[in-house]
């Protein structure tokens, strides 16, 4: 069951929110979408569900295409939250149970179960407006996997949510996946991205300009960062051939180098000028992938 997204466009006028947009995403997988804000994510979350439909190209999950008829293997848990302040979180869940086809029974088996995984078990008569927007978030999370989809779409899950309450949420996430429930999400975190997802894109105006194994992507890169931490004066190696980013910090230097040659060249540097506490060459951050290939950052 992969899903496919082949050569998917999206125009609102002569606008394009999704461009020639090819993906194919394995059954199981947890793949990440990032993208700026306007980067067409969302666009592209509702035409693989069926809201949507593609000016050009198709989408097709397990081989079929999808329609909204189909979408009871698809769970989605939208940007805008739309749950109905006055309905009881019981009565909330079971209209959206059984729009996806469920029986009554089950639907509060599964409702119980996760009020208990998400340590909110009295929940179930209260009214949606008396929640936190944090646990309002979580019943919307519930109401998008009650009904065991195959497909799982994730758009900003974590959002406006505690620390606490992100690690609830990741766990369930992790249980979803090692089940085999394939599952896409957006999030503008990318340290959730690097910790969750193998696999991932970045949308850049619609177009795809990063896809990929996630260690694969950071090896291509080829740039390293390479953290310094020493006694003495590091500022000259601001000038240093092939040291292309600088920032000092609390305790010595943290720079972006053109390739591990460079990393090498400083270690000589450094250690003939003395003892350095620390000297560390890492992988680029998804967040410096992200600002060279975008030329944004988040706030
Ligand atoms: N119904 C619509 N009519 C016209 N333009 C639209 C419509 N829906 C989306 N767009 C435009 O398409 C582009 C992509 O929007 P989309 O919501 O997919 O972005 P996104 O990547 O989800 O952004 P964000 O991170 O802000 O949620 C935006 O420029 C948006 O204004």
């Amino acid at each position: 069951m992969t899903l496919e997204i082949n050569n998917v466009t999206k125009r609102f006028g002569s606008f394009h929110a999704v461009d020639h947009l090819t993906l194919q995403i394995p059954p199981g997988e947890m793949f990440g979408m990032l993208g700026a804000n306007g980067a067409g994510k969302t666009t592209t979350f509702r035409m693989l569900l069926g809201l949507l439909q593609p000016s050009e190209g198709t989408i097709t999950w397990a081989g079929e295409e999808i329609t909204y008829q189909r979408t009871n293997v698809v769970g989605y848990l939208p940007e805008e939250r739309g749950l109905y302040p006055k309905l009881k979180v019981k009565d909330q869940l079971i209209y959206l149970g059984r729009l996806k086809g469920m029986e009554k029974k089950s639907i509060l088996i599964e409702m119980e179960k996760w009020l208990e995984k998400f340590k909110v078990p009295d929940y179930a008569n209260k009214r949606i407006e008396e929640l936190s927007k944090g646990n309002q978030q979580k019943i919307q999370f519930i109401a998008s996997v009650i009904h065991r989809p195959e497909l799982l779409i994730l758009d900003e899950p974590f959002s406006g949510l505690d620390p606490v309450n992100v690690e609830l949420l990741k766990e369930a996430v992790i249980e979803l996946k090692q089940k085999g429930t394939t599952i896409v999400f957006s999030s503008h975190r990318m340290e959730h991205v690097e910790e969750l997802c193998q696999h991932l894109c970045i949308l850049h105006h619609g177009k795809l300009v990063v896809n990929g194994n996630l260690r694969e992507i950071k090896r291509s890169f080829g740039k390293k960062n390479v953290v310094i931490q020493a006694d003495y004066d590091l500022s000259s190696l601001a000038n240093q051939v092939g040291v292309l980013k600088y920032h000092a910090t609390a305790e010595g230097v943290r720079l972006q180098v053109q390739d591990e040659g460079v990393a090498k060249e400083l270690f000589t540097h450094i250690a003939a000028k003395g003892y350095a506490r620390k000297f560390e060459v890492e992988e680029p951050s998804l967040h410096d992938i992200f600002i060279e290939k975008v030329g944004t950052t988040y706030a």
